[in-house]
């Protein structure tokens, strides 16, 4: 028997629990250093059409240029690592910030000043996506947070330790997508680190085909996108005539700009129609997804977990594992099925620290080597409703691990797909 992480080890304790932080310590003393500059974009603000002009104004937290900076300073190697007034941050992987100059001052403690009330009365929230400017994950920020400010971050990893290192308040990650299906990176990071759930939300994806002006579709060699938006375009791409090589890339309005950027006359990227706004480019084909009904869910992830609640329908997102496989799968889906919870996706991933159970057979009739998993569940049930928690309580007795990512309100906004080009009378 295990037990449960905080905040669910005990249902009582975690609807005690306060919801957000009350203060936080603001990282005024943090710098990224990316080369562009220290200011992130605002989603009211426009960003400029050129990756200059996006440049200026805002900063992609970067671990690769960081890793640059450092080759022309080999005095500041292995020196980068986080710190707020000097106290380094526990995660040192990622070359994420660097305080220049501080590198012989001892510690000094943290004052009044480098607190503040958390950012729920007026103050922006800082909110960390992947990508650059016109991607999908800049949309669904803007929908989880409309009057947040957008951090742009050139990794989902990057994503997570801005919100550890409070460079930001959120994080707003693609999960699965309707045509694509699951996006394993965040799957695993999820369970790396240890943010949580604090919402979800649904965007309709319209993807558009994007070239340079005066390009015809003739002319193309290669078409550029996010794996995941090539995927959800695989066969319109062939029923448009385009068998020409499909190259993955970062995301899809860093495929955007790259097209304008080297200025590339046989190369298309599938992106947002706002990617082609703001790097000049021309919409060759618009809404080129497979089915219309393209959506792509995302998570919003903080340092803290929300109270969860009953007066709206909530969902609990957990990972489970268990010391003899695959057998307690049925039991674990019972525990749901018997309470009448509905599970709303599953999925399974290699076990990290153990992806091969090997079995030797009493009758000598060889060696069985089982694959070993982590169980993903979504459920349709708020922690502060007593079937979740009995549900939990009997899921904990079949399982060897179990974390609660999240309890959290489901995305009920009004199903409105992206516009059709008929739709828009084109
Ligand atoms: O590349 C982007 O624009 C993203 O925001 C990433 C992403 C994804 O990871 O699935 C988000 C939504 C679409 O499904 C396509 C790509």
């Amino acid at each position: 028997m295990h037990t449960l992480s905080p905040p669910y080890s005990n249902a009582l304790s975690y609807l005690h629990r306060g919801s957000e932080p009350t203060f936080r310590v603001v990282p005024t003393r943090i710098t990224v250093k990316c080369g562009y500059g220290f200011e992130s974009s605002s989603f009211s603000q426009g960003v400029g059409s050129t990756r200059t002009d996006w440049q200026r104004a805002c900063a992609i937290l970067s671990s690769k240029v960081d890793s640059q900076n450092e080759d022309s300073n080999p005095a500041a190697a292995g020196e980068n690592i986080a710190a707020v007034n000097g106290h380094k941050s526990a995660v040192t992987d990622l070359n994420l910030v660097h305080v220049s100059g501080e590198k012989t001052l001892p510690p000094k403690p943290l004052t009044i000043s480098d607190l503040s009330p958390a950012p729920m009365h007026g103050s922006q929230l800082r909110v960390a996506y992947q990508g650059v400017p016109g991607a999908y994950s800049e949309a669904a920020a803007g929908k989880a947070y409309p009057n947040g400010e957008a951090i742009p971050c050139d990794q989902f990893e990057v994503a997570f330790q801005a919100v550890e290192l409070w460079i930001a308040d959120r994080a707003v990650l693609p999960v699965e997508n309707s045509l694509g299906g699951s996006i394993h990176r965040n799957y695993d990071l999820l369970l790396r680190h240890r943010l949580h759930i604090v919402g979800e939300v649904q965007l309709p994806v319209h993807h558009c085909l994007l070239a340079l002006p005066g390009v015809r579709s003739e002319y193309l060699t290669r078409v550029i996108s996010h794996p995941q938006a090539l995927a959800q375009c695989e066969h319109t791409l062939t029923k448009l005539g385009l068998n020409v090589a499909r190259e993955a890339v970062d995301d899809t309005a860093g495929a955007a700009e790259f097209v304008a950027t080297n200025n590339l006359r046989d190369t298309a990227a599938i992106a947002s129609a706002r990617a082609a706004d703001l790097y000049g480019l021309q919409i060759l084909a618009d809404g080129i997804q497979d089915d219309p009904n393209n959506v792509t869910r995302f998570v919003m992830l903080a340092r803290e977990p929300i109270i969860p609640r009953t007066d709206r329908p909530f969902k609990t997102s957990i990972v489970f594992a268990h010391d003899k496989g695959t057998s307690v799968l049925f039991k674990v889906l019972s525990a749901f099925a018997f309470r009448n919870i509905s599970l709303t996706k599953i999925e399974s991933r290699p076990h990290r620290n153990r992806p091969i159970r090997i079995v030797d057979d009493d009758k000598n009739e060889g060696t069985a080597k089982h694959f070993e998993y982590m169980f993903y569940v979504d459920f349709e049930a708020s922690m502060a409703e007593v079937r979740a928690q009995n549900a939990l309580a009997e899921v904990q007795e079949f399982t060897s691990f179990l974390r609660v990512l999240g309890s959290y309100p489901m995305d009920m906004t009004p199903w409105s797909p992206s516009a059709s080009p008929s739709s828009r009378g084109e």
